[in-house]
């Protein structure tokens, strides 16, 4: 089984999809076929021995199809896609021949000369030759091809008029749709140019420096990893990596989406496409080209425009069924009243062509993909990476919010404040053998024990032998032959070595937020040591926009409840839950998924993976570097900024919205246009200008979503 993947230029609406799909459906060998329309990609999953087959079939049925080369290495794969997509000069000047054509023959049939005279009749076909060649070309290849789409209904109005000796109006139709064809193009290719202006371009050299010491310039894609690269002020950075020399402030908005500059120092990340302001600095690279974070980035953009949101799986469905049964009715119409009341032949066709043509439901059809991808990429200039159409239709449905406590509403660095000595030893080697037990452990709790042991110099440390974590409650280890544990109070309590003294202490510590463990010998506990985190700054207020859009928050925590309702208070959460382990996280999430049905999960990415995979739609922060947040994540807010969140469910709502407004927007019309043409006051022309405006204002009105 092997994957081809193909560039083809003139594919932009669902209609060659079809054509498409049916034509290679019949192809041995052909298996399965993913669109990507606003990429103009097809990806094609085939047991050929070479694509010959393929490239054949397609340009059989009239696409310009090439095989893409190793798109997924490009860091901007859909460039290639763009070349002579733009409409050229030779094509309006074509649209203008036929308008000028076509009104010319309107022109001279309404002053008064027939319809079928022959200075009419040559205005028409002129016009129909210089703008309806295409779309004739279209109908003949769906005809052929047995596919039901708009050029096949268009070519059979136009054919159709022409045979009843309405030469003007064939002419004004073909011309019409071709303009509007044009004018279709052009708005696809902004939310196209949407996305990829989001990917600003990384620059393709790297000043690298050599083995000798000198600097080079490179080609980006050259650059090994660990290789020094030096960046001087106002210039892109050219690949992911660590600053190991100078300093600067760096606008990361290319990946955040915040573009307040963040200050850089030795041993802080740097990100390929974001902007050095001010300083120079030097940096050790961390990702080749096409693995940094914005290619990641982008790859994961581009996939989510692939995915068939569920809005337009249902319009797809409907159109397969909507347009046959236009096409049927409309042949009633022409052939019913005439054969069964002998009602004029000639009226009847031509109610049956208005019919034919307001049958497109392409307005229907392009209408929610465009919408979906001006969505997306409104979400990426905020720094929030969307998975995929679906989680950006659902977003709207959160109700509640289940937020990790340590990382995510804190800092996640806490610093110790209190060592509370219970037993008759020092306090200092109490913490010595805190901190050596805790030196294995990478819970932020232990980081900031062993922390506070070194302090500003590095201290020896016991020697150490059995460690182990215990989940959701401490780790233990044995220190010349004595085993210690530290962790929290359920851990104390399950060890039977609780005091009401130990209660007391740890109760006091709670209740001002700090987390407060307990450092045990087999017999007794010897001591209690306080942490405490900070809030992060803008916590509060994302709390707060959240409660304003009507969604709930509940914190979900390992901690202690004490502690936990003591930060909640503090950032305004309703809901505070602690003394959770891992497996009580899911159930918590499992209760809140059968009480408010959809529901969001945010946490860091790691830690938290399980949850978020069972929440509704899971949310990694911070996710900018760390490549595991961006692919697990369903959406990942690329920094820490949780006020992110509530403008994602915004942003959702919105994009819902738009996709409501089109649906109605292209139905109403429809509608309007059916009654009208039933009653015989809809022209042809009239049913082109509907139907293609229809198209044009759903395209406006998802694009509309760039701007917010
Ligand atoms: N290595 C450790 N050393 C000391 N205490 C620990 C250690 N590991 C866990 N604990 C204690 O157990 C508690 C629960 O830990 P757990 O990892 O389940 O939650 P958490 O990560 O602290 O909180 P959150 O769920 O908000 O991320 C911690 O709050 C801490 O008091
Ligand atoms: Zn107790």
């Amino acid at each position: 089984m092997k994957q081809s993947v193909f560039v083809i230029t003139n594919m932009d609406c669902p209609t060659e999809e079809a054509l498409i799909r049916k034509r290679l459906a019949a192809l041995p060998g052909v298996d399965a076929l993913t669109f990507n329309l606003m990429e103009r990609r097809l990806t094609v999953g085939h047991a050929l021995p070479d694509e010959r087959p393929i490239l054949d079939a397609l340009r059989e049925i009239g696409m310009q199809a090439r095989p893409a080369q190793q798109a997924r290495s490009e860091t901007c794969s859909s460039c290639e896609a763009d070349r002579g997509s733009a409409v050229s000069a030779g094509a309006w000047g074509l649209v203008a021949a036929s308008g000028a054509a076509a009104i010319g023959a309107e022109l001279l049939a309404w002053t008064g000369a027939s319809e079928t005279t022959p200075a009419v009749i040559a205005l028409a076909l002129l016009s129909i030759a210089t703008g309806g060649l295409p779309t004739l070309r279209k109908g003949w290849i769906a005809l052929r091809t047995f596919t039901l789409n708009i050029n096949f209904l268009m070519s059979i109005a136009v054919i159709g008029a022409m045979a009843i000796g309405e030469w003007p109006e064939a002419a004004v139709v073909i011309f019409l749709f071709a303009l509007a064809e044009r004018i279709e193009t052009l708005s696809l290719e902004r939310a196209r140019n949407a996305i990829r202006g989001l990917m600003a371009m990384t620059p393709d050299t790297a000043s690298v420096r050599l083995a000798s010491g000198e600097w080079h310039e490179l080609a980006a894609a050259e650059v090994q990893l660990g290789q020094t690269v030096r960046v001087r002020p106002g210039e892109r950075i050219p690949l992911d990596g660590d600053v190991t020399a100078g300093a600067s402030a760096v606008n990361q908005a290319p990946i955040t989406g915040e573009s307040i500059p963040v200050e850089k120092a030795p041993g802080d990340a740097v990100f390929a496409g974001t902007v050095n302001e001010r300083g120079a600095f030097e940096f050790r690279v961390t990702a080749i080209k096409g693995d940094t974070t914005l290619a990641h980035i982008i790859r994961a953009v581009q996939e989510a425009q692939g995915q068939r949101a569920p809005s337009q799986c249902f319009i797809d469905r409907f159109a397969r069924v909507y347009t046959p049964a236009v096409v049927l009715l409309a042949v009633l119409i022409a052939a019913g009243p005439p054969l069964v009341f002998g009602a004029p032949f000639q009226d009847w066709s031509y109610k049956a062509l208005v019919m034919l043509v307001i049958a497109c439901p392409c307005a229907l059809v392009i209408s929610t993909p465009v919408t979906i991808v001006s969505g997306l990429a409104a979400a990426a200039r905020h720094g929030i990476l969307v998975k995929g159409g679906v989680h950006l239709e659902n977003g709207r449905l959160i109700r509640v919010v289940a937020l990790d406590k340590t990382g995510t509403l804190t800092h996640g660095r806490p610093v110790m404040t209190d060592v509370i000595a219970l037993a008759e030893r020092p306090a200092d080697g109490l913490l010595q053998l805190a901190a050596s037990v805790d030196t294995h452990s990478e819970h932020p709790v232990a980081e900031a024990i062993v922390a506070a042991w070194h302090g500003s110099e590095r201290r020896p440390l016991l020697d150490v032998t059995a460690f182990e974590a215990l989940a959701g409650r401490g780790a233990k280890a044995t220190i010349d032959r004595g085993l210690y544990h530290v962790g929290n109070h359920r851990l104390v309590e399950e060890l039977g070595l609780c005091t009401p003294r130990v209660e007391a202490v740890l109760e006091r510590l709670e209740r001002e937020g700090k987390t407060a463990v307990v450092l045990a010998s087999e017999r007794e506990p010897l001591c209690v040591l306080g942490v405490a985190d900070t809030v992060r700054g803008h916590s509060a207020e994302a709390i707060r926009e959240l409660h304003a859009l009507g969604v709930v928050s509940v914190m979900l925590t390992g901690d202690n409840p004490t502690t936990a309702r003591a930060i909640a208070d503090a950032v305004g959460i309703d809901d505070a839950r602690g003394n959770l382990l891992p497996e009580d996280k899911l159930a918590a999430i499992d209760d809140l998924l059968a009480r408010y049905g959809t529901v969001g999960m945010v946490g860091d990415g790691i830690n938290d993976a399980p949850a978020l995979a069972r929440a509704s739609i899971g949310f990694a922060m911070g996710a900018a570097g760390t490549d595991t947040a961006i692919e697990t994540a369903d959406v990942a807010l690329m920094d820490d900024d949780l006020r992110k969140l509530p403008r994602f469910i915004a942003l959702s709502r919105r994009t819902a919205q738009v996709l409501r407004q089109n649906i109605t927007l292209a139905l109403g019309i429809k509608a309007v246009f059916f009654a009208l043409a039933l009653a015989g006051q809809a022209t042809l022309w009239m049913a082109v200008f509907a139907d293609m405006g229809a198209s044009l204002i759903v395209v406006a009105n998802g694009l509309r979503l760039l701007r917010t």
